[in-house]
């Protein structure tokens, strides 16, 4: 459904002659129903990837195609409403509340589905924000879970997720888990997400990314990923990532 094709990216800045890649030979097929955990160390690329995937940086080389059509055959504001990229760092537009969560279906001309929009408020612990309040006084937490609805309310086929609970505390981060999953089983979405909480990833999903060297180093099931990782570097990073929980 989501094919990745020797997807490559210089590093910013970068002329088109170098031949330096931040990401290179990056390929893969993924069907309805994936549930992937990008792994790896800080600064191997992952929101990059996460935001070429959604044509919010242009892939130097390489083809994505979606359902058997290119990203060079759409228009990619129709791409990004199919895949779309929810920012660790939740931007706010110029409004209330209830004016960022219209904004999607204002901007692709969807009816705005107001029942769906209380129903994810309420299982995201939103439903007692005032809806009138302006967004950008909502603390850091509760714009992560607007921004998060507001990209639902798309409907997208694949929902690209960057470290989505980063600032939420332990009973949030549970309830948006448990939103996720079940977003996931009754619409079949494909979700890819970056996280370094590794029992959040064990957790939730079905298969597992670990970006190092520049590529996906390693793409395996998520239960067999984390019992025997095939490569020195994956089996590095869960140790180093175990060590982290045990001093915590
Ligand atoms: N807009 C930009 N301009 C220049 N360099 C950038 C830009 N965005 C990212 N980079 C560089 O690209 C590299 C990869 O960054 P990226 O944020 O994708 O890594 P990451 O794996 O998501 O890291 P982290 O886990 O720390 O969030 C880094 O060296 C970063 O400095």
């Amino acid at each position: 459904m989501f094919e990745i094709k020797q997807l490559a990216k210089r590093p910013f800045h970068m002329n088109k002659t170098d031949d330096k890649y931040l990401l290179s030979n990056i390929s893969a097929e993924v069907v309805r129903g994936e549930w992937i955990s990008l792994l790896g160390a800080s600064g191997q690329g992952k929101s990059t990837l996460l935001r070429m995937f959604s044509l919010l940086h242009s892939p130097d080389e390489g083809d994505m195609l979606l359902e058997g059509i290119s990203f060079r055959n759409q228009h990619p504001r129709f791409w990004r409403k199919q895949i779309c990229y929810v920012a660790q760092q939740a931007v706010m537009l110029t409004g209330t509340v209830e004016d960022n969560l219209k904004v999607p279906s204002q901007l692709h001309q969807l009816t705005y589905d107001s029942q769906l929009a209380k129903r994810l408020l309420a299982a995201a612990k939103l439903s007692d924000v005032d809806l009138k309040k302006d967004a950008r006084e909502l603390s850091g937490g509760q714009m992560q879970r607007i921004a998060l609805i507001r990209s639902l309310m798309l409907r997208p086929t694949v929902l690209l997720l960057d470290e989505v609970t980063s600032s939420l505390d332990v009973t949030n981060t549970l309830a948006i888990e448990e939103l996720l999953k079940d977003w996931h089983r009754n619409e079949g979405t494909i979700m890819i997400g970056i996280t370094h909480d590794l029992k959040q990833a064990e957790r939730v999903s079905t298969r597992t990314w670990f970006l190092a060297e520049g590529t996906i180093l390693e793409d395996a099931p998520a239960k067999q990923f984390f019992i025997s990782p095939s490569t020195e570097a994956a089996s590095q990073f869960i140790i180093s990532g175990q060590a982290e929980v045990l001093a915590t």
